[in-house]
């Protein structure tokens, strides 16, 4: 079942949902969504000169990423065929009966703007900030505002609670994230690896 703006006022003013700060009730709270702000933090990836980037590799995935912060009244222009990662304002907590699927806006994605690379999932125990994955499909620039809204949130109920939420074993890698994030994978090595088996 999507939770509708009754349901996630009641889950909030419960307590055990949080999206915080939460400052304009009437304009984020949406029928069945809750609209979530840019924040000001951005990682954008350098060209690089390596001739491809392993996902294993630490060194590689952290040195080809620069951190821009936005100052007040400024705006990150989203150049055609960029892609840059960013974050809610907002950060969030779902409650272990819950998931929590991030959206682009109608609005957004009319000017070709892309809010999501993937699936957008925030899993059942969930913390911190969300990080945007944005890029520009169309052909000209685009100027992002912090503070503007820019993704929205829907929740669905579990039938039952998640056993293990997210942030109960050592592969939760982005809990309590604050500020963008760039891609951990090549942790999953030190979680026990993604690799098959090899054949005898
Ligand atoms: O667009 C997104 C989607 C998810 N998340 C957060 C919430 C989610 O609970 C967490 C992990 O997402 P996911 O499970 O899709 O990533 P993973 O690469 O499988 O990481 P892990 O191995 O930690 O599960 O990252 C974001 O910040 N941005």
């Amino acid at each position: 079942m999507i939770l509708s703006d009754a349901d996630i006022l009641d889950r909030l003013e419960a307590g055990d949902l949080v999206v915080e700060p939460l400052d304009d009730l009437e304009l984020q709270i949406q029928p069945a969504s809750v609209d979530l702000r840019l924040g000001r933090e951005f990682l954008e990836f350098q060209r690089t000169n390596i001739p491809c980037i392993h996902p294993n590799s630490e060194r590689e995935v952290d040195e080809y990423v620069t951190e821009t912060v936005v100052e007040d009244g400024d705006d990150f222009i989203l150049h055609p065929g960029d892609f840059v990662l960013g974050t809610t304002h907002e950060r969030v907590e779902i409650p272990p009966d819950l998931i929590a699927h991030v959206e682009g806006r109608s609005s957004l994605g009319r000017l070709a703007v892309v809010v999501h690379a993937t699936a957008g999932l925030c899993d059942p125990g969930y913390r911190g900030q969300i990080t945007l994955e944005l890029s520009n499909l169309g052909t000209a620039p685009v100027a992002l505002t912090p503070g503007m809204r820019i993704s929205q949130l829907t929740f669905t109920e579990l039938k039952t609670p998640a056993d293990r939420p997210y942030g109960s074993d050592r592969g939760s890698k982005y809990q309590d994230q604050d500020g963008p994030q760039a891609s951990r994978i090549q942790s999953d090595d030190e979680f026990g690896g993604d690799q098959l088996e090899r054949e005898e």
